[in-house]
């Protein structure tokens, strides 16, 4: 860079500029800039975390302080998706625009698990995609499609199909399932879920490749010397910086304690369908004589038929978020 005189170059620094928080680490985040480049930067106080997918003003280090740069605003969020235990809200990213749900046939995927991620993403208004990977293990695959048949058949309204569901083999049929994935991921910004051993790390490799040692070089230094779990993980798919995944773990303890029970219904689209026509109207659909959701309960050939398992599902849950919060 050009030298400046000193004065010049300390307004410079005062300049705010405009970022995207691409990891967070405790106090730390790194922010790109609009150029690409990256910065270590602490955010100024303690309100506003910052979190990965946030657009943040941020201002450089004064002349002779240090390498970090402090973000001083985060901007208004689109949306923010997370998850809450009886202890603490743990963010997964800002500003995402779908989350891609990857389970396996092996291993056994939990069905409970997935209706939590799906819950969370029609609270928050994100739309999600569920894809089972390892087709070519062909019983294990039979199993696990048949198990999702009623993610498969889910209806919305007017929508036939409300989620989608994509078969995937990404070890053996990696090109053709890339130009699936394309499909839905060009041009968006999504938040890739899973749970362990599902194929995150193989649909990170085979759809941007060789970029992955080299992209959080800035996150590995922060994280050296700490025994730090992995972090959630920005990684552009293209140069003009339109196409990204985000690379995020806690799948297995997905909290939903921030939801009321009596919402269950708005995010679970089978079992909501007909909930307006109990009896009662505050229904709560686990007893409640004419209760218009229980009739559908394995009503086979209804078009709003609820499967034994999403009932149960829905059951647990409600006891769940009916417990008294203990924090
Ligand atoms: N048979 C088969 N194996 C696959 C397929 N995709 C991934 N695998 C294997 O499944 C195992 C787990 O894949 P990973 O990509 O490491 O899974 P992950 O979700 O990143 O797992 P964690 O690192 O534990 O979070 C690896 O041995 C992969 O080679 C597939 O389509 N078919
Ligand atoms: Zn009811």
């Amino acid at each position: 860079m050009k030298k400046t005189f000193g004065k010049q170059q300390g307004a410079e620094r005062a300049q705010l500029l405009e970022g995207l928080v691409v990891s967070s680490h405790g106090r730390h985040c790194v922010v790109e800039a609009a150029g690409g480049a990256r910065h270590i930067c602490h955010p100024r106080g303690k309100k506003g975390q910052a979190v990965v997918g946030d657009q943040v003003q941020w201002l450089l280090p004064p002349e002779g302080q240090g390498e970090a740069g402090t973000i001083e605003k985060v901007l208004p969020r689109k949306n923010l998706f997370y998850r809450q235990d009886e202890i603490r809200t743990k963010s997964f990213a800002a500003n995402l625009d779908q989350v891609l749900i990857l389970i396996a046939a092996e291993p056994v995927f939990s069905e409970s698990q997935l209706a939590r991620a799906l819950i969370a993403a029609e609270a928050t208004q994100i739309k999600p995609i569920i894809a089972l990977n390892k087709r070519d293990l062909t019983e294990a695959f039979a199993s696990g499609w048949q198990r999702l048949e009623p993610y498969r058949q889910m209806r919305h309204g007017q929508e036939k199909h409300h989620y989608e569901v994509l078969p995937l083999s990404l070890t053996t049929d990696g090109e053709t399932d890339k130009a699936l994935l394309m499909q839905y991921l060009q041009g968006k910004r999504t938040l890739v879920l899973g749970p362990s051993g599902s194929g995150k790390s193989t649909l990170i490799n085979l759809l941007i490749p060789g970029t992955n040692a080299a992209t959080n070089e800035i996150s590995q230094a922060l994280n050296s010397g700490k025994h730090t779990t992995t972090t959630t993980s920005w990684y552009w798919m293209d140069e003009t910086r339109e196409t990204a995944l985000i690379d995020s773990p806690g799948f297995q303890e997905f909290g939903l304690r921030h939801l009321q029970p009596t919402d269950l219904p708005k995010y679970m689209p089978d079992i909501g369908a007909l909930a307006d026509q109990c009896k009662f109207y505050n229904c709560t659909h686990l007893h409640e004589p004419g209760c218009a959701v229980m009739a559908q309960v394995e009503a086979t050939g209804s078009e709003h038929c609820i499967s034994a398992n999403r009932y149960r599902i829905y059951g647990d849950l409600f006891d769940e978020l009916s417990q008294e919060q203990r924090y």
